[in-house]
């Protein structure tokens, strides 16, 4: 689910009346997405999204995102666009929730991630690595290396019971991640939860990228990080090779890596791993029975974290660094 707060049929006619979008039709409540509530809001002249935040994002960091996504639609990326009110401004109230309304994309995300959605999703990564160097905001990522060990020592006297062992295993690991962290990679916008539920497909060409609520301004690098254990592992746990190497290929062929960036791609690797893994341990520990939210595998990230500590390189997601840019696949 994610509909955690219901709005009332006349709050929402006096909310919309507040912009040129037309009459609601129909506003139906969209069970996906564990964050904010979203409703696919319909009205006379099209569809829209209305998003209320919720608690686990932070109101002072909205002006950046909403803004992020304005600056990223006005240079082309296909993403939610806000609408502004009659007044001009995007970012509103309703039912005491900082609240907003977005564009509707088309498209769906995918459920069986194959090779050719790997390829496109390295472009469209790297598309919005590029529009986003012009935008004026910044915003540190809050779940960056920093906020790993507070995280972990908040739960480390609970993490065993998830696996015996494993307290230690991130201990050593954040041990391993502070000491080798990289210093001085370029740095730019990331989205930091390019999930494949957080981008849109039709056929094989992405059509939207979205929930753009993790953004922050980060090593480009560790996007990518990101999507090689979003992407480019099986159901198994088993990595996918093919998949990874079609993502950074494509990647590069419209941002090049630099030698520093593709050297450290694997401790990249490891801390996204672990980032994820820490989130989800904490919301396996903390998620109160019976609430209506599907608790992600925290384990599934041990093994993702287990096979980038074990690899020799960066060679081992399929590409050499001295691969010609646009070379041959
Ligand atoms: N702009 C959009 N266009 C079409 N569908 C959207 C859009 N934004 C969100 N959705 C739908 O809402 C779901 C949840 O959105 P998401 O932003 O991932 O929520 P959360 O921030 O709560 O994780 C998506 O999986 C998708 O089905
Ligand atoms: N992608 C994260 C959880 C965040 O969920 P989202 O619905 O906001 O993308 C994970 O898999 O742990």
């Amino acid at each position: 689910m994610a509909v955690y707060t219901e709005v009332a049929d006349e709050d929402l006619r006096a909310f919309v009346g507040e912009y040129d979008i037309g009459a609601v039709v129909s506003c139906k409540g969209i069970a996906e997405g564990v964050e904010n509530s979203n409703y696919l809001l319909q009205t006379d002249r099209g569809n829209y999204i209305l998003t209320l935040y919720e608690k686990r994002v932070n109101p002072t960091d909205l002006p950046f995102f909403i803004g992020l996504m304005e600056h990223l639609a006005r240079q082309g990326l296909r993403c939610p666009t806000p609408v502004a009110g009659r007044d001009g401004i995007a970012l509103r109230h309703l039912c005491d929730r900082p609240a907003a309304i977005v564009s509707f994309l088309k498209g769906l995300w995918p459920r069986r991630i194959t090779a050719a959605h790997c390829a496109a999703l390295g472009r469209a990564m790297a598309d919005l690595h590029q529009k986003g160097l012009s935008y004026a905001g910044s915003r540190p990522n809050s779940l960056g290396p920093k906020a790993w060990r507070p995280l972990f020592e908040q739960e480390a006297h609970r993490t065993d019971e998830v696996k015996p062992g494993l307290a230690d295993f991130l201990r050593h690991e954040l041990d391993h991640l502070e000491r080798h962290w990289p210093q001085d990679l370029p740095i730019g916008i990331i989205h930091a939860d390019l999930f494949p539920d957080n981008v849109f497909f039709q056929g094989d060409e992405v059509s939207g990228l979205i929930d753009f609520y993790f953004a922050c301004t980060d090593f480009l690098a560790y996007d990518i990080a990101i999507c090689l254990n979003a992407w480019c592992f099986e159901d198994d746990g088993s990595f996918n090779i093919t998949k990874a190497h079609l993502l950074l290929w494509n990647y590069q062929q419209v941002r090049p890596l630099s030698a520093a960036e593709f050297r450290a791609l694997p401790i990249l690797a490891r801390g996204s791993a672990i980032r994820f893994l820490l989130t989800r341990l904490y919301d396996w520990l903390n998620t109160p029975a019976g609430a209506f939210v599907k608790r992600k595998d925290p384990l599934e990230y041990e093994r993702k974290l287990r096979f980038h500590a074990s690899i020799e390189g960066a060679e081992a997601y399929g590409l050499h660094h001295d691969a010609p840019a646009a070379g041959k696949q």
